[in-house]
């Protein structure tokens, strides 16, 4: 995991690690907004109006961040408007790549460049700072419009709605307060947990971080055994920020990141949710498991040194989900 210096990269990792051992992650650089008319969004500039065929998003398919903006792309028809590079599974010395000598890694299908750093040099040639998965790029300015996926997927989820006609809202305005509060412990906890997890150096960071993780689980455990869905009883954002979390689960989190107090599968509500949403139409297609189950094992040296790939487990997301029986009256697919 190295990084950019004034635009040089180096390949030390850059400090993300307290004196107590717990893994902090840095903030995002590019906060500029894609809204229907360019207007400026609630960070950053304006000036990136929607328009079909103009921006184009680099991911990981190991990435959990990144595979939210896949989610929202299909989720509302973008497919034919935003352009997409998958990068390789493995993170090594320089950083992401696009080499494309795995199944589903496209290399850069946009500018041709051999490592991602080279977008991030592209659009600031004296940029510093970690060179991360998503970004969504505009051809139009030649620049990086935002690397932070939380917004990314907001805008998906309006901006280009007159464009695809698509109108379905993830992010209502009545149920914006409930959503909000659900992110922010399941970011804290859950997304960010496993990583604190995994990437804890001391016994105490590990302990308080896997205890918080565990504590969300039973807590969205819960919830769902009495909703359908994180919000109420319609789908909203909240749900599909979780569910990229819950599809690394037991496949990498419980055994590489000691995430095991148990497996998703043992949580009946929660292992039922998220199998529905993996069956919503367009998400089985964002989800590529030999990306993450490669990228983590093979990428994260300090967990697992000599890079050997666990043999499962073999999970089965195509099972019947069982909850528009059990909750007939909420809004599905
Ligand atoms: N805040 C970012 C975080 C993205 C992120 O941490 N991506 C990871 C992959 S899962 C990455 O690219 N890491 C490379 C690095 O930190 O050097 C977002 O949510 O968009």
């Amino acid at each position: 995991m190295g990084h950019l210096d004034k635009g040089e990269w180096k390949k030390a990792s850059l400090a993300s690690l307290s004196k107590g051992g717990d893994f902090k992650r840095s903030e995002t650089k590019f906060r500029n907004w894609v809204t229907p008319d360019g207007a400026p969004g609630p960070t950053g500039e304006g000036g990136f109006p929607a328009e079909s065929g103009r921006y184009h998003l680099y991911v990981s398919y190991a990435c959990p961040w990144a595979h939210r903006t896949l989610i929202f792309r299909s989720l509302k028809g973008l497919e034919d408007h935003i352009g997409v590079s998958v990068v390789h599974p493995d993170m090594l010395d320089d950083g992401w790549t696009f080499d494309d000598d795995f199944p589903g890694a496209t290399g850069d299908t946009l500018m041709g460049k051999t490592f991602l750093r080279e977008v991030y040099t592209e659009a600031d040639p004296k940029i510093s700072g970690r060179v991360t998965v998503p970004i969504l790029w505009d051809t139009e300015r030649n620049t990086i419009v935002s690397n932070e996926s939380a917004e990314i997927i907001r805008m998906f989820n309006s901006a280009f709605d007159e464009i695809t006609g698509d109108r379905q809202d993830f992010y209502p305005e009545a149920l914006r307060g409930v959503i909000d509060t659900v992110n922010k412990r399941v970011y804290d906890t859950v997304n960010n947990g496993v990583y604190k997890s995994g990437f804890a150096t001391s016994q105490e960071a590990y302990d308080a971080a896997v205890t918080d993780l565990f504590d969300s689980l039973d807590w969205l455990e819960d919830r769902l055994s009495r909703q359908r869905y994180l919000a109420g009883d319609q789908v909203t954002e909240a749900d599909w920020r979780l569910l990229t979390t819950l599809l690394r689960f037991d496949l990498v989190y419980h055994g590489h990141f000691k995430c095991n107090r148990n497996r998703l599968v043992d949580m009946p509500n929660l292992w039922a949710y998220a199998r529905e949403l993996y069956q919503w139409p367009g998400v089985a297609e964002t989800d590529q498991p030999d990306h993450y189950h490669r990228h983590y094992h093979y990428s994260h040296e300090s967990v697992n040194p000599y890079r050997i790939i666990p043999i499962g487990p073999d999970i089965d997301w195509t099972q019947p989900h069982g909850r528009d029986t059990q909750f007939p009256e909420a809004k599905s697919a």
